[in-house]
C-alpha cells in the first residue's frame, strides 16, 4: 500500500509551518473560522502562504463561509485547496470549485454508517471526502481531537478520493491506516500541546509514524 498523504491542519505560525515542511507533510492547513483557536487573519495567512509557496500545498479550511471571505483568503494565502467543514451542500461545493478553480475537499462528520452514505452525494461536486468525527452540538465542527469508529470507513470504495481525520496522533495513526487503508490522513489536535499550540516534535513524530505504517 502506498504511503498515505499527510495533512497537518491548524498551522498558524512560521515555526509550525517550517516543522511541517521539514517533516515532509504534503499539505498545510490554515483555518479561516473566527471561533477557532487556530484561526488566522488575512495578514497571517499572507505571510504563511508566501512561506509555503512551492514547498507544500496550502489548504484553507472554512465553515459555511461566504464567497467574499473565501476570496480574501484565496488571494492572501494563495490557497491550493478549499476544505469545507460546515454544512455545505454538493451544490455549494460545486459552485466554489467552479468559481475558484481549485480542488474542493468536503469534510463529513461521521457517527454512523448513514453519515458515510451521505458522502456519495458529493461525487462530481467535490474532489475529496474527508471523514472526520461528529462533534457535540455547539462545539467546533472539527479540530476537537475526537475520533470515530474507523471500521465505518474501512477500505471505503466510494465515488471520490477520501481521507481520514479526527483524533489522529503518532500513537494511533499506524493502526488507523492499517484498519482503513486511508489514502490521506489529517491531524490537528494530535500534534498540539494545547488547543492551537502546535508541538514541533509531535509534528515530526506523526509524519514518521505515517511513513512507518
Ligand atoms: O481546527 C479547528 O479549529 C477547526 C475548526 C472548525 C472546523 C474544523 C476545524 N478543524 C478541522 C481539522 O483540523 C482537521 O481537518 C480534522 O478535523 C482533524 O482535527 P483533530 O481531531 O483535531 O485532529
Amino acid at each position: 500500500m502506498p504511503t498515505p498523504a499527510i495533512k497537518i491542519c491548524g498551522i498558524s505560525t512560521p515555526e509550525a509551518l517550517e516543522a511541517t515542511i521539514r517533516a515532509r507533510a504534503d499539505y498545510a492547513g490554515f483555518v479561516f473560522f473566527a471561533r477557532s483557536p487556530r484561526n488566522v487573519s488575512p495578514t497571517q495567512a499572507a505571510d504563511l502562504g508566501a512561506r509555503a509557496q512551492g514547498r507544500i500545498r496550502r489548504v484553507g479550511l472554512f465553515v459555511d463561509a461566504d464567497d467574499s471571505t473565501i476570496a480574501e483568503a484565496v488571494d492572501a494565502a494563495g490557497l491550493d485547496v478549499l476544505q469545507l467543514h460546515g454544512r455545505e451542500t454538493p451544490e455549494r461545493a460545486a459552485q466554489l470549485r467552479s468559481r475558484f478553480g481549485i480542488p474542493v475537499w468536503k469534510a463529513m462528520a461521521i457517527a454512523s454508517i448513514g453519515d458515510v452514505a451521505r458522502a456519495h452525494a458529493y461525487a462530481g461536486a467535490a474532489d475529496l471526502m474527508l471523514f472526520d468525527a461528529k462533534t457535540p452540538t455547539g462545539a467546533l465542527p472539527g479540530g476537537m481531537g475526537l475520533s470515530f469508529d474507523w471500521s465505518l470507513v474501512a477500505h471505503w470504495n466510494g465515488p471520490l478520493k477520501w481521507g481520514l481525520a479526527g483524533g489522529l496522533t503518532a500513537g494511533n495513526v499506524g493502526h488507523a491506516i492499517a484498519l482503513t487503508g486511508a489514502p490521506l490522513v489529517d491531524t490537528s489536535s494530535g500534534v498540539e500541546s494545547a488547543p492551537g499550540m502546535k508541538d514541533l516534535d509531535r509534528i515530526a513524530a506523526f509524519c514518521t509514524a505515517v511513513r512507518a505504517a
